[in-house]
């Protein structure tokens, strides 16, 4: 097994090297970050390796439960595969991870915008919730494009059980692996027009973001914005994500 190929297997079983990753993360900022735009970087959660080895992994194969292919949906251009349960090691490592650290998050935006619910501490207890309620596929899940696709905005959705934070990675390096292809960010505002942001991500990084409403800060108090996300075209080479979303499907 080369190096790169064991990159997603090496923790099984040992939750603890997301976990050390992600505490390291600065939580405080990320916090101040979503709350003013919606998204935040996670500036290198990935090494290099453990990108190759990711986006080796795509294809055929028993760890997916399902092939999307995006121009038969209407989705843009591109592929994607859900992965099957049990996740690989990493993938379930980075989800319990993150979790916790985005429940607080979540839990003060549902307050925020007078919604009802409260997302507990601990992700199993979220899924159990999900599970109960009919979802109960996993959403994780790997993307490819290559050169002139491109994935239309969209929120990802599966049911009535959404957490309202997501976490993509990318595993390809931007002007060396591919070119275009740049994550996009949409928010509507109540009677206003739609504003896009551009988030610049190099290889390893993540972006949490929004999957649909967060508050808004204005003068009579906190609105709500919808947000939605997609990627540009694809000028030229190939381009893999990793998904993580927390809430699983119908
Ligand atoms: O390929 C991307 O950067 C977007 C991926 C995406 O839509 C997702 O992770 O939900
Ligand atoms: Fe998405």
């Amino acid at each position: 097994m080369t190096q790169e190929a064991d990159a997603t297997t090496r923790y099984a079983g040992r939750p603890e090297p997301a976990l050390t990753r992600v505490s390291t993360i600065d939580w405080e900022r990320v916090r101040g970050d979503l709350d003013a735009a919606g998204f935040a970087l996670l500036p290198g959660l990935l090494a290099d390796a453990e990108c190759d080895a990711f986006a080796a992994g795509y294809g055929p194969g028993a760890q997916f439960r399902s092939h999307v292919v995006m121009a038969r949906h209407g989705f843009g251009r591109g592929e994607y595969r859900y992965y099957s349960y049990p996740l690989p090691p990493l993938v379930q490592g980075l989800r319990t991870a993150l979790y916790p650290r985005l429940a607080g998050i979540a839990n003060r935006w549902n307050a925020r915008m007078g919604m009802a619910g409260v997302y507990p501490d601990d992700h199993a207890a979220w899924l159990d919730a999900c599970h109960a309620a009919g979802q109960t596929r996993p959403t994780p899940l790997l993307l490819r494009y290559g050169e002139g696709d491109y994935n239309c905005l969209h929120q990802d959705l599966y049911g009535d059980l959404a957490f309202p934070l997501q976490v993509a990675v990318l595993l390809s390096a931007p002007g060396e692996d591919f070119t275009g292809g740049e994550f996009v960010l949409t928010e509507q505002r109540p009677r206003m027009q739609t504003r896009v942001e551009v988030v610049p991500l190099a290889k390893g990084d993540a972006v949490v973001f929004a999957v649909n409403e967060r508050p808004s800060k204005g003068v009579r108090g906190d609105y709500r914005v919808k947000m939605r996300h997609g990627v540009s075209r694809l000028r030229s080479g190939h381009r893999h994500t990793l998904g993580i979303i927390f809430h699983d499907a119908r």
